[in-house]
């Protein structure tokens, strides 16, 4: 007993002492529920007072807000900040290529300028992400949170913008001039989105500097044919809806590779102030369901191009003739295809749905390039998908005089002199605008390329021997193209040597046109040869069975 009332006694000593901290502990568990309790309370009170916008990186006005963010001076005196010379969205406006950033240059704003053949870096000052900013508009005080919704997926990420206000006339005004600031820009640009086939979404894949109609080289009147067809659709839409007719048109551009049919389509886009939203149907993953939902996210106005249509069915990416290419189901049958090995269940019937379908989006063009029209399925071309055919050819005579005259730049006869003219020639070079966009409309920018000062006149001449020295149709205007491209300071040059390119170019076609039939000649060999064996064992198996 003596014992426990030893072992007790320290205890009952120290009881005071645990009441006291036991108090403390009590009062300052209190203090700090009643001091969280009354932040909360705070910030709610607070946030009743404002109006808050969000805005999803899946969605336009993210874009426009993003690149409205970009432009802000504000964030010169924030304290964080991100800085990014490439965006992670369709905000790409802000975009450009190599090169360093150089403060000086970046106040005078020449940072777009070529310097000693580099481009300069265009910086962006973005919200970082994560933590909110506050930035003055408009007599307001504008909060912007931006957050990533899945970081390590490196998908989609979130704006939300707060201000106090009565009613939310700022946050309207704000998204409006956002766009209208987008949309100036976006200008001189094109945008294109890929289809993702893992999401089933849209993906922007970069903006392009918008490609001059006059830089394509076509027969008389196709290009103003196709866009005053575009035109005249695009401002149809009563004319469809009085008719039900499906507010859809197709374009279907067929023919030999390097013809420019997709130059002609971005073209095209730049022209109209479209973007262009494009899939590859042999891509992998490709299913009925994916291409319908793709279909049901595309814009009322757009471009849609389906590449390479007749490799849709064959799974395949190869485009020679040894692609068989010919749709695995000849008629629009109802029954998905089977899976193939790279989990593709894309069907014809699936495609004409999605095309036609009520997800279909109305009022957007849909173009198709195919390299063997022979291949497609009569449904897929009919009318009514496919309204406008374009046949693409190699290049013609007439072709390779305007792909020389685009390449070389002329001075008005007027302003050279007769003695600058007749010395002009490689060895005595001029800076001049870039030979490839000087005689083109809504170029800006300057080349630091050196090229001859030649006349209009004399430019004529030697576009005219040049395209006198290429074969008619036998030749790609890409294959012309390379070759201007290899000679773009050496118009006189060019045309004296281009009798002998076009001869080595016969020798290097026939070249690859014998290895490939010698490696077909082989393959075939071996898998003949493959077969024997195996009918052989499967013989001796069977004698041995025996
Ligand atoms: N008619 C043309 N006018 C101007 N440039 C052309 C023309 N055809 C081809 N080119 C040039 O050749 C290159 C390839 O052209 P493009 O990709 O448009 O050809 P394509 O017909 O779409 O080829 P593919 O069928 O292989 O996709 C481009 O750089 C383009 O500038």
């Amino acid at each position: 007993m003596n014992a426990l009332k030893n072992v007790l006694s320290p205890l009952a000593m120290n009881t005071g002492a645990i009441q006291d901290t036991l108090k403390l502990v009590v009062i300052g568990g209190t203090v700090e529920t009643a001091r969280r309790a009354s932040m909360s309370a705070w910030s709610g009170f607070i946030d009743s007072f404002f109006l808050t916008a969000h805005f999803s990186q899946e969605d336009y006005p993210y874009d426009w807000l993003m690149h409205w963010l970009s432009k802000q001076p504000a964030w010169g005196r924030s304290r964080e900040f991100e800085i990014t010379t490439r965006s992670g969205g369709r905000h790409g406006l802000t975009q450009s290529t190599t090169g360093d950033l150089d403060e000086e240059e970046e106040e005078q704003g020449i940072d777009d300028e070529l310097i000693h053949g580099r481009r300069k870096r265009k910086v962006a000052f973005l919200p970082s992400v994560d933590t909110t900013h506050t930035i003055y508009y408009r007599g307001h005080w504008l909060r912007i949170t931006r957050s990533k919704k899945y970081p390590d997926y490196g998908a989609s990420g979130s704006l939300k913008i707060s201000v106090v206000a009565r009613n939310n006339d700022i946050l309207k005004k704000l998204v409006l001039e956002a766009k209208r600031e987008y949309e100036k820009d976006a200008e001189h640009r094109v945008h294109i989105f890929m289809a993702d086939t893992t999401y089933g979404c849209w993906r922007w894949n970069g903006a392009r500097q918008k490609r001059p109609m006059s830089s394509i080289v076509l027969q008389p009147g196709v290009k103003d044919m196709l866009l005053a067809d575009c035109k005249d659709f695009l401002c149809s839409e009563d004319w469809y809806a009085e008719r039900g007719i499906p507010f859809r048109r197709g374009y279907l551009l067929h023919g030999v590779p390097g013809s420019g049919k997709t130059s002609l389509i971005h073209s095209l886009a730049g022209e109209l102030g479209l973007d262009i939203y494009v899939v590859s149907l042999s891509s992998k993953g490709m299913s009925d369901n994916t291409l319908t939902t793709l279909m049901g996210n595309v814009p009322s106005r757009c471009i849609l191009l389906l590449e390479d249509l007749d490799a849709a069915f064959t799974r395949s990416v190869s485009r020679d003739s040894s692609s068989t290419g010919a749709p695995k189901e000849a008629t629009a049958s109802t029954t998905p295809a089977a899976e193939t090995n790279d989990g593709s269940t894309l069907s014809l019937s699936g495609l004409l749905n999605s095309l036609d379908g009520v997800a279909a989006a109305e009022g957007r063009l849909l173009f198709a390039t195919t390299n063997h029209i022979e291949r497609l399925d009569p449904a897929l071309s009919r009318p009514g998908r496919m309204d406008v055919w374009v046949n693409f050819t190699h290049a013609t005579k007439w072709q390779a005089e305007g792909i020389f005259k685009c390449f070389f730049p002329f001075v008005p006869a007027n302003s050279v002199s007769p003695s600058q003219s007749a010395s002009s020639s490689s060895s005595s070079l001029d800076t001049v605008t870039d030979a490839s966009q000087k005689n083109l409309p809504g170029s800006k920018r300057k080349s630091t390329h050196a090229i001859p000062l030649l006349t209009e006149e004399e430019i004529s001449t030697l576009a005219k021997a040049f395209a006198d020295a290429i074969p008619e149709d036998e030749l790609s205007v890409a294959a012309l193209q390379g070759y201007l491209l290899k000679n773009k300071t050496r118009p006189r040059e060019s045309v004296e040597e281009v009798a002998e390119w076009v001869i080595q170019e016969r020798e290097t076609r026939e070249k690859l046109k014998k290895e490939k039939a010698e490696k077909e000649a082989k393959e075939k060999k071996e898998a003949e040869e493959k077969e024997k064996k195996e009918v052989r064992i499967v013989d001796l198996y069977f004698l041995k069975r025996r």
